[in-house]
């Protein structure tokens, strides 16, 4: 059965890449069934309004709930014969972080819908209804630290870092495997032809047929390009058998 993903957004256009390549093929090949609903079908008022000034005062604006409490309940209600529920994911700059371990998770669940808010966010309200009235999980989840104007840029980004991992959705050609993040070291250097290029040579290894020397110094690679880029990432378990972190 595919892997049903809903979105609900003000500018559903914006989750318009979402029908392109990768995305669009499993959509077509039935993997992925990804439904993207306007927020402001679900407004009554003459200008369609989703947004009201702060209580307590402060810059910016709030999301109203109605609009979010309708627009689930459509989500909920469509195609949903058996009543099940989705993961309710919602992007924040204060959520849990996006990682490969979540997005592998995420990549499980059955059914996934993404609330992307704008302005300065979502009225509380609709998180604690999500929860105790419709019986959703709710998840906050943060692409990083930094602002974004809106959810949708974070959707796009879950979207794609999930959907990938759906089983069918990524051809064995790219394969899975050695993905950075996945064991917590980056990627190694990569090269096509030609081997000689603007006087610059492929590392010589890369064209001996020797795999295990070729496997060594790609593993000799990704512990420099992590110590130097990301040493966060790096910890006891990729130390080498005299216990330090092989780095030349
Ligand atoms: N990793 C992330 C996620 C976001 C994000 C996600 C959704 C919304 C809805 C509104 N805003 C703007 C905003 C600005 C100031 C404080 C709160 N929110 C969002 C920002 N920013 N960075």
């Amino acid at each position: 059965p595919a892997m049903r993903l809903d979105v609900v957004s003000i500018f559903p256009d914006y989750l318009a890449p979402l029908e392109l390549s990768l995305i669009g093929k499993a959509r077509e090949d039935g993997l992925l069934d990804v439904r993207v609903h306007d927020l402001r079908d679900f407004t009554h008022d003459r200008h369609r309004t989703v947004d009201d000034t702060p209580y307590g005062g402060g810059a910016g604006m709030v999301m109203k709930p109605q609009p979010w409490s309708e627009a689930l309940d459509h989500v909920l209600a469509l195609d949903n014969p058996s009543g099940a529920r989705p993961h309710l994911v919602v992007p924040g700059p204060g959520g849990q972080p996006f990682t490969q371990a979540l997005a592998r998770q995420l990549a499980l669940e059955p059914w996934l819908a993404f609330a992307c808010g704008r302005y300065e966010g979502i009225d509380e309200r609709v998180y604690d209804h999500a929860r105790e009235d419709l019986g959703l999980e709710v998840s906050v989840v943060s692409l990083g630290d930094y602002v974004l104007n809106g959810g949708e840029v974070a959707v796009l980004a879950m979207v794609e870092a999930i959907g990938r991992l759906v089983p069918g959705v990524i051809g064995n050609a790219e394969s899975l495997v050695e993905e950075s993040h996945e064991d917590g070291l980056l990627e190694y250097p990569i090269y096509t032809k030609p081997s000689s290029w603007n006087g610059r040579e492929v590392p010589p290894v890369l064209l001996s047929g020797n795999h295990g020397a070729i496997a060594a110094w790609r593993h000799e690679q990704r512990l420099a390009r992590t110590a130097a880029r990301r040493p966060d990432l790096l910890h006891a378990s990729h130390a080498g058998p005299h216990g330090d972190l092989e780095i030349s």
